[in-house]
């Protein structure tokens, strides 16, 4: 068991009270967390507010170093911490590998772009004159995350809003404490100076609201739940601070009669079932030309029935699955594979048949190991099909038609577009984000682009005589 402390102005403080248990073992307490009031966040923001001048002052290759060296220091951890990750989260060992792996790789990724140039020179209309532009840091960033990815999605926001020079306070997911105290650690220990990182452990309702109401908060990003991220744009944009929202999916797949049904399984059970589904980008519908379906169906059955996912990150989760499959069951659904039996907070890989597009776990998000299939008569229904959603994170198509795929990768409304590969999983140098319900559709995560949401531009007119 570990104590996770808050952190304040690089004071480790707090009354660990909240108990995270593994969820594959709930003898097993992995970690005890303050649950702090808005007096915390409070006391964060100013630490941060007054570390923030000299962060910004100090030269970016230097800030872009102890995210290397704080790299370094996880990759000497990587065993320990993704063993930490999979028993407080319960992703299988090899999925937490890979994402410490992935953590590791966004801080060296940013840490680098500390020797790059973020502004452009330009020329001007006026005579003996130049023009650049010069990015500059916001000031206090909040960063509201997650539990299903509890060190890669952190570092992700962290290391562009470090690198930047903003100082920053972060409100981690109740269930996952400790794999974020990795990253603390980590960065800490590589030399951030106090106060540029704060971290505030407590119920996202009262630490997320107070830091969202603050006016020392000059933007804040989220990654979460759709309710919650909507709730949070209202409050920032009353005050016209900066907001990014990445939210919920109902990512689906487009199947078509050319492709490789035992292929077209992987990439779907991959997409629906790695993580224990529970990835804004995984797939969670799935359309069939009829040429298909059947062969389709059988392999994704047999792919299901032999994949291994750890448990449910929770009992609340594991109660919004079991009850989606209950009522797909009460809509007509088919249980082809899986259904809605958990053994402790173990559940199956679930693929259900026999739904119409309106059925709810058709149009509504889970979050757990739960695809529907459903056919459609044509490439033009499905593309259709995939684009009447509220959401429009990810979406993917099996083909080998290049024509098809193209019109596929134009048409479909969504932030990113999967040809033949699975809907989860991103590369950390490409820019990530949906449309509709599934983000605030303003500001990109990851990659260089990142660094457009905790920056502000400035145009000089450099002039001599
Ligand atoms: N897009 C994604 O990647 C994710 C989507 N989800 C979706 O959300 C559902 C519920 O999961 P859950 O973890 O409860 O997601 P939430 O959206 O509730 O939680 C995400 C983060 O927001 C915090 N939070 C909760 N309420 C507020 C609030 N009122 N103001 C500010 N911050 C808040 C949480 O804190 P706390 O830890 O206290 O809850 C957590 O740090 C899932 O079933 C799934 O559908 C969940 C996780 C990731
Ligand atoms: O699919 C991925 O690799 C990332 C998913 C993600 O960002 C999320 O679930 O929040």
């Amino acid at each position: 068991m570990t104590d996770v402390l808050n952190l304040i102005g690089g004071e480790r403080v707090g009354d660990p009270q909240v108990t995270r248990r593994n969820p594959a073992d709930p003898g097993d307490v992995v970690a005890v967390t303050p649950s702090s009031d808005a007096s915390v966040v409070d006391a964060a923001l100013a630490a941060a507010a007054e570390a923030q001048a000299a962060w910004a002052a100090t030269p970016a290759p230097a800030r872009g170093a102890i995210l290397l060296d704080a790299a370094d220091l996880l990759r000497s951890r990587h065993s320990e911490v993704a063993s930490d990750l999979s028993r407080e989260e319960g992703k299988t060992l090899a999925e937490a590998e890979g994402e410490v792996r992935r953590a590791i790789d966004v801080l060296r990724f940013f840490g680098s772009l500390g020797w790059r140039g973020s502004g452009e020179v330009l020329p001007s209309g006026l005579p003996g004159t130049m023009v650049f532009t010069r990015r500059e840091p916001l000031g206090v960033a909040a960063l509201i995350t997650p539990w299903n990815f509890p060190i890669a999605i952190p570092a992700w926001k962290l290391a562009p809003a470090l690198v930047t020079g903003n100082a920053v306070v972060v409100k981690p997911a109740e269930l996952t404490p400790l794999s974020f105290a990795h990253l603390t650690d980590a960065l800490v220990e590589a030399g951030l100076p106090a106060g540029v990182l704060n971290v505030v452990h407590g119920k996202g309702s009262v630490v997320g609201d107070a830091l969202a109401r603050d006016e020392r908060v000059a933007a804040l990003s989220f990654t979460g739940s759709t309710g919650v991220g909507l709730g949070l744009h209202r409050i920032l944009s009353d005050r016209r601070a900066r907001v990014q929202l990445e939210m919920g999916g109902k990512n689906a797949y487009l199947i078509l009669d050319d492709a490789d049904p035992l292929a077209a399984a992987k990439v779907v059970a991959a997409g629906a079932f790695s993580l224990t589904g529970q990835a804004c980008t995984a797939t969670s519908r799935v359309y069939c030309t009829p040429g298909l379906r059947e062969a389709f169906l059988d392999a994704l059955a047999e792919e299901a029935e032999s994949y291994v996912m750890g448990p449910v990150v929770s009992e609340q989760q594991l109660a919004v699955d079991v009850a989606g499959i209950e009522t797909a069951r009460a809509e007509g659904a088919t249980i082809v594979s899986g259904g809605a039996a958990p053994s402790g907070q173990f559940l199956r890989p679930t693929v259900l048949t026999g739904l119409t597009h309106e059925s709810s776990v058709v149009r509504d998000e889970i979050f757990g190991p739960v695809v529907a299939v459903l056919g459609v008569d044509s490439y033009e229904e499905g593309l259709a099909r995939v684009n009447d959603s509220r959401y429009g994170l990810t979406a993917g198509i099996c083909t080998r038609d290049l024509t098809a795929a193209h019109h596929f990768a134009a048409h479909a409304q969504v932030g990113v577009v999967k040809v033949n590969r699975p809907t989860t999983g991103l590369d950390l140098n490409v820019p990530f984000g949906g449309v509709k319900d599934s983000s605030s559709n303003t500001f990109r995560e990851q990659g260089t682009a990142a660094l457009d949401f905790y920056t502000w531009s400035k145009t000089v007119y450099l002039g001599h005589d």
